[in-house]
């Protein structure tokens, strides 16, 4: 089975694209070979693992966790995250074993992160760690699908409230498989943000965050929100619930699935300097409409973030000497964890 679809592959490297009926022998082949253009399946068999991770999530919402620190004293990770990971990752590559993955904890475990043409699956186990710490109940996981860098799906399952969004690039969003469409709102003064105060706690982020909060204030607008997880915040403003998301600093983990899920909701994702949106550049404007967007990346400024695919790109290649002694080593700022 794996060599046919190698040789798929292979096949499918020498022409664009196939876009044929295909039987359902075939079809499960060309899925895992990244040929079918049709990622049902694969969005399907996804639904049904979040539906799986979201029990484990649950049981261990409510017992006391053993936490642990990544890159600063407010940015947590516990066994569960990284089970419920490992969970999501396997059950995944059992089924598609051509497949990438770019999973948070991965990389945290320091595996590399590497967007490739290929097949990937973009997992957050837990978005909201924060909040599953303190019983906050608002936890997701959220899963993203691309091909050719291209967003094909997004799920995120909002745990505690059984809230599953979903969308496939063209085929609109929708919560537990009602459709759901922003607000449409086109005046600022007349709308809801949500943002979130993240994991930095240096002086410059913390005054950029702060101003930003204050520019916005002072428009006016009605209000601002944070729920505590960047997912089911972008998920509000595809359901309409709120008008736009702001955010500096998060990771392509936390958005890839909701990004595809505000456009397919009839909304606009751009970059906070109000070009075009780059999952990895940790920058993320969400709007019910593009004139709230551009307005908003007109009033806040960002704060410098090294891109998600610089922070945790593979090393340089050697050259043939290596001039540097260990202690010139430049240390990769990964996301060493250790207990509380
Ligand atoms: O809970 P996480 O998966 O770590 O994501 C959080 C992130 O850590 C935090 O800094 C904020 O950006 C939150 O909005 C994310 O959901
Ligand atoms: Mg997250
Ligand atoms: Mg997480």
């Amino acid at each position: 089975m794996l060599c046919l679809a190698i040789f798929l592959e292979e096949l499918h490297s020498s022409f664009s694209i196939f876009a044929f009926p295909a039987s359902d022998f075939s079809s499960q082949i060309l899925q895992r070979t990244s040929i079918m253009t049709d990622w049902t399946e694969c969005m399907n068999y996804g639904i049904h693992i979040a539906r799986e991770a979201r029990e484990a999530i649950l049981h261990a919402f409510r017992i006391k966790k053993a936490v642990m620190l990544k890159s600063s004293p407010a940015d947590l990770v516990t066994e569960t995250d990284q089970r419920v990971e490992k969970m999501l990752i396997s059950a995944i590559h059992e089924k598609y074993p051509l497949h990438k993955f770019i999973g948070e904890e991965s990389v945290a475990a320091g595996e590399q992160l590497i967007l490739t043409d290929s097949p990937t699956w973009i997992i957050d186990p837990i978005d909201g760690t924060t909040n599953f710490v303190h019983r906050f109940p608002f936890v997701a996981i959220s899963i993203a699908f691309t091909v050719k860098k291209q967003t094909e799906f997004g799920i995120v399952y909002s745990c505690v409230e059984d809230r599953l969004y979903s969308a496939q690039r063209g085929r609109g969003a929708f919560c537990n498989d009602i459709p759901i469409t922003t607000s449409g709102q086109e005046d600022i003064t007349k709308s809801l943000l949500v943002t979130e105060i993240g994991s930095e706690r240096d002086e410059l982020a913390l005054s950029i965050m702060t101003s930003n909060l204050h520019r916005l204030l002072e428009i006016p607008i009605h209000g601002i929100r944070a729920v505590g997880t960047a997912a089911v915040d972008m998920c509000l403003i595809a359901t309409g619930g709120a008008d736009a998301y702001y955010h500096i600093g998060m990771h392509c983990w936390d958005i890839a699935a909701s990004a595809l899920i505000v456009c397919e909701a009839g909304g606009v994702v751009i970059d906070t300097n109000g070009s075009e949106f780059d999952m990895m550049a940790r920058r993320v404007i969400a709007a019910s409409s593009s004139s709230v967007a551009h307005r908003i990346s007109q009033v806040i400024r960002a704060f410098p973030c090294q891109r998600d695919d610089e922070l945790h790109a593979p090393p340089p290649k050697k050259s043939t000497i290596d001039h540097t002694t260990d202690s010139n080593k430049v240390h990769k700022t990964g996301s060493g964890q250790r207990r509380l």
